[in-house]
């Protein structure tokens, strides 16, 4: 199951071979603030539409990361939990890293936090609304209480976690594999009940007769479907775009570009993470008035570069660089360069600009990229697979489309029930595209990056 921002999928898989037996799916709300009561209906909904559970030996949750759900002593959720694109803890997590130094942050935690991160939401939920924070019993994420949901929901004790989610918090240490209560009550002014933290092959608990397995966070999930291993990269063009690989080191950036993550084998994550990116396109299409087959097509028809428009894609503000407040911006407009087609590239790049910056950010912290494998929603599209090599500077892989978060959760079950973590044969019909790098692209987008205006 992944139950990631958008929407929630759910594939069966088969154990020994992983062939995909049935599958589902449900929408989530809009919004940086959600009720997890709507995760819980879509999710319930999307299992029904899969055909159940009926003939399932085991299961698990991969979901959207740093999400905070709060819980009273009864269990029951305090208010909406404040999702990782949610930007109102911007100024807490200043608060934060000028308390602390970033350079404790990265050692500490092996990120600096920015707003997405939970350590953030539980300071600005101290400050804002103290009555909340006052009731608050327990803090989960939104896979924790999925999880939760799936085996019972009891007592706040049988609250659990994985690596990889547990690392997004800001008060898990990938490298110590402990939690750092004293950064918790740093930033919310006391302790909190929090989930144990289980191993990538542990189990939360049953489902009926099925078990149910640690889960993970997203895009920890997607490394695990695809297999990746140290020397891949993937970029990931979901609600979020990120670009991580999996290391057998922990990283630790004070610059704030890459989160030092756990991922779900066992080894290390490290990520870096843009607000903008599948939703750049949505909104580019909507504008022109196009589906996004039309918006593929309009891209590819103007040249490499769009004749100089740059669009700075900041349209939900931005995560990295850490521009909580700013707004998205078009330059270079000409008389040539106003026209439908070179909007549409010139949004695909933008996001692509973004994203290279993050691969530069990975490789400086040692991450070495052997093969780039390009998943999420909006990889679908042709000219976004096309442009992908230009602006990253190397070849693109495209897998075939698959809900590779799901893919990895339930890659996990069968680990959990097996004992074994299969091998399950690769999907045929990847394609691989290759173009030349288009470092005028990027440095014009260099000098764009920091023209913005900010939010009102
Ligand atoms: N062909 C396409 N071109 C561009 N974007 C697409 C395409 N198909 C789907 N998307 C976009 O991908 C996003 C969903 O991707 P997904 O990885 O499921 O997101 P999330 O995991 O954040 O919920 C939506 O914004 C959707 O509009
Ligand atoms: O915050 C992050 C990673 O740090 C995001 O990647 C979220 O985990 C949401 O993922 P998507 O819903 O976009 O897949």
């Amino acid at each position: 199951m992944d139950s990631s921002t958008q929407s929630v999928k759910v594939v069966i898989r088969d154990a020994a071979t992983g062939a995909l037996v049935r599958s589902g799916r449900a929408s989530h709300p809009d919004g940086t603030e959600v009720d997890p009561r709507h995760w819980w209906d879509g999710l319930r909904s999307a299992i029904a539409q899969a055909g159940g559970l009926d003939d399932v030996e085991a299961i698990s949750v991969a979901g959207q990361q740093h999400g905070m759900v709060c819980l009273d002593d009864a269990g029951a959720v305090v208010r909406p939990a404040l999702l990782w694109n949610d930007t109102r803890s911007a100024a807490a997590a200043a608060d934060l890293v000028s308390e602390l130094g970033a350079d404790t942050w990265a050692e500490s935690v092996g990120s600096v936090p920015v707003a997405s991160f939970t350590v953030t939401k539980l300071r600005w939920l101290a400050t804002h609304e103290p009555e909340a924070a006052a009731r608050t019993a327990a803090v989960c994420l939104p896979h924790d209480w999925l999880t939760w949901q799936l085996t019972g929901a009891g007592d706040l004790a049988t609250l659990v976690t994985d690596r990889s989610d547990a690392s997004g918090t800001g008060y898990w240490s990938p490298s110590g594999g402990a939690y750092r209560p004293d950064l918790l009550e740093h930033a919310f002014g006391r302790l909190a009940h929090l989930p144990r933290v289980l191993d990538p092959t542990g189990t939360a608990g049953k489902h009926g007769n099925v078990i149910v397995g640690a889960g993970a966070g997203d895009n920890a999930g997607a490394a695990l479907g695809l297999g990746a291993r140290p020397g891949d990269v993937v970029v990931s063009l979901g609600t979020s775009g990120t670009v991580f690989g999996v290391s057998t080191v922990p990283a630790a950036d004070p610059s704030a570009a890459v989160a030092g993550f756990a991922d779900a084998s066992g080894h290390f994550l490290p990520l870096v993470c843009t607000l903008n990116a599948a939703q750049v396109l949505d909104a580019t299409a909507r504008l022109l008035g196009v589906g996004h087959d039309e918006l593929a097509t309009l891209a590819l028809s103007v040249p490499s570069g769009a004749d100089g428009l740059t669009l700075v894609p900041y349209l939900n503000g931005e995560r990295t660089p850490d521009r909580p407040h700013a707004t998205g911006s078009l330059h270079g407009l000409t008389l040539d360069s106003m026209t439908a087609a070179h909007l549409a590239r010139a949004a695909i790049e933008g996001m692509f600009c973004g994203l290279a910056d993050g691969l530069d950010a990975l490789r400086a912290q040692g991450l070495t990229a052997e093969r780039v494998l390009l998943i999420g929603g909006a990889a679908a599209n042709p000219a976004v697979q096309r442009i992908a090599p230009s602006i990253l500077g190397c070849p693109v892989t495209t897998p075939p489309a698959s809900e590779y978060v799901a893919d990895g959760a339930a890659r996990q079950a069968a680990w959990t029930l097996t004992g074994t973590l299969p091998t399950w044969q690769p999907p045929t019909g990847t394609t691989t595209h290759e173009a030349d790098p288009a470092p005028d692209v990027r440095s014009r987008y260099a000098e764009a990056r920091d023209k913005t205006l900010n939010r009102r």
